[in-house]
């Protein structure tokens, strides 16, 4: 009776499966490589449950995870029937394991190839799946922040749950309205480029034209760093500022800014070393070594969430001393606009991140306001946005670059490596900030450097050491970032 009641009862149409197309399209892949779809279900099944239905990791590198997942299932399956044998004390374990693979029904046509790529494959797959595994831990994962504007990727990841950045990645800076930044040909004399160099610049006998800026030697290595006493000399001018030399503007476009009708004497602005890269007009190639920073970022970084200071960066790599990192990229303004969005920025935002570019402020009468310029990388700017301050002995130092407008009303600012740095070390720069004027109406973050040399003293915990130093903070000249000036 109980049968007969069963049988008459209609079967519950079943829902389409949403994923048969993906798993027949599976199923047609593996069948070319021989696998039959008896071997093929319950690994496919396991995939799609590890990677919570992840169809483009199963499908990644045409469906090469999932054939290594097969070849691995054939492993663990050798493995258990090795144990077998190794209890029973019967046959010889190689036999053993040469019929074990046997059973894996796999096109014997295929067979040494794939245990060739499935090695490899398989040592892949585990690392994906540790991935993976770690992936889960996290609160954020990007794999590249940079959308493959940049030559490499650049990760992001967040273990401790922070807000993910909101900015739009460019991988140099871009006018935002009124800067004046003309990228002229006309306007590098022929005197000024190397119009007769053939290759690579720093190979030729005698230094060419590009070289005059650095004292007719040129600033980079053949390996592509900076030269020791080039980089020490650069170092020497952040450290020691009072023995250098400031610029002192008659008409300073920064206190112009402050208060238009009444501006105070200019407060000065350090003479910097200049790094000058060929470029368009010059005649050598692209590869050649005086083209360091044009050509890009080249070490692996990643983008961190860190203990209160937000976002970070760090290197994944080993680098040595005077390896260029990135540059500082963000929306070239001219003052003005700057001192219009500063108006708009909420008095509790946290981060702030226009840096100025007066390397040459005082070297002309009255600086124009479209010639007086600065990068904000607030709301578009490159991974060198997430570069934290470290007061003193910080790993990076910012050097000025020029590469497309010989005036240095406009150039390229670049990090490189102050010292060798160990991979996963945080990537730091010196903002110059001067943590003690009370009177600035947007209040300095509260240094967590973690310097020993922190010039930070208001912190309520502070080391002898740190006070020492922080007295000698730089009295004249402006900081970086202008979060230091008065506005
Ligand atoms: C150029 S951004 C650096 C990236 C930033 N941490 C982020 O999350 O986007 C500068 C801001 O980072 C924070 N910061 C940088 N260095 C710091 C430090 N040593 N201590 C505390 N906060 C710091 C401050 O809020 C500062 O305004």
């Amino acid at each position: 009776m109980a049968t007969s009641q069963k049988s008459s009862k209609a079967p519950e149409p079943r829902a389409p499966n949403p994923n048969a197309p993906k798993i027949s399209k599976a199923f047609s892949a593996m069948k070319l490589l021989g696998f039959s779809p008896e071997v093929v279900k319950p690994v496919l099944k396991n995939l799609h449950e590890l990677y919570d239905g992840n169809w483009e990791l199963i499908e990644e590198d045409n469906y090469q995870t999932l054939a290594d997942a097969i070849l691995e299932s054939f492993d663990d399956k050798k493995k258990s029937k090795a144990v077998m044998v190794k209890e029973t004390h019967s046959l010889n374990s190689e036999d053993q394991l040469s019929s074990a693979s046997e059973n894996g029904n796999r096109n014997p046509n295929s067979n040494s190839n794939r245990n060739v790529e499935g090695s490899s494959g398989i040592q892949k797959k585990r690392h994906q799946k540790n991935e993976l595994e770690e992936d889960k831990k996290l609160f954020h994962k990007i794999k590249d922040i940079t959308k493959g504007t940049e030559k490499i990727k650049i990760s992001l990841i967040d273990e401790i749950g922070i807000d993910l950045p909101k900015f739009g990645y460019i991988p140099q800076n871009t006018t935002y309205q009124d800067a004046y930044v003309p990228f002229t040909l006309a306007r590098i004399a022929d005197e000024n480029c190397c119009i007769k160099c053939n290759g690579d610049c720093l190979s030729s006998r005698v230094p060419c034209a590009c070289s005059r800026e650095t004292g007719g030697e040129f600033a980079y290595t053949p390996q592509g760093l900076l030269k020791q006493h080039f980089l020490k000399s650069c170092i020497s001018m952040y450290h020691e500022p009072q023995d250098h030399h400031f610029f002192h503007c008659q008409d300073c476009p920064l206190e112009r800014v402050k208060n238009m009708w009444n501006p105070e004497p200019c407060k000065g602005h350090l003479v910097r070393k200049f790094i000058k890269e060929c470029w368009r007009k010059c005649s050598c190639n692209i590869a050649c070594g005086n083209r360091v920073v044009q050509r890009g970022i080249s070490c692996k970084l990643q983008v961190y969430a860190m203990e209160g200071k937000g976002w970070g960066l760090r290197t994944l790599e080993y680098l040595p001393e005077g390896s260029f990192i990135c540059e500082y990229a963000g929306e070239i303004l001219t003052n003005n606009e700057l001192f219009e969005r500063n108006k708009q920025i909420r008095k509790n935002e946290r981060h702030t991140y226009p840096v100025l570019l007066d390397a040459d402020w005082g070297s002309e009468q009255v600086l124009k306001d479209e010639e007086a310029l600065c990068l904000d990388a607030t709301s578009f700017g490159n991974v060198g946005r997430f570069i934290n301050h470290r007061c003193f002995d910080s790993n990076l130092i910012e050097i000025p670059v020029e590469v497309e407008t010989p005036d240095h009303h406009y150039y390229h600012i670049a990090f490189f490596t102050t010292r060798n740095v160990e991979a996963y070390e945080e990537l730091t720069w010196d903002y110059k900030i001067d943590f003690a004027d009370e009177e600035h109406p947007i209040k300095a973050f509260k240094c967590q450097c973690g310097s020993s040399l922190c010039r930070d003293v208001r912190r309520e915990e502070i080391g002898t050491k740190g006070r020492e130093v922080g007295v000698k903070r730089r009295k004249s000249g402006t900081s970086n970032f202008t979060h230091r000036i008065q506005i």
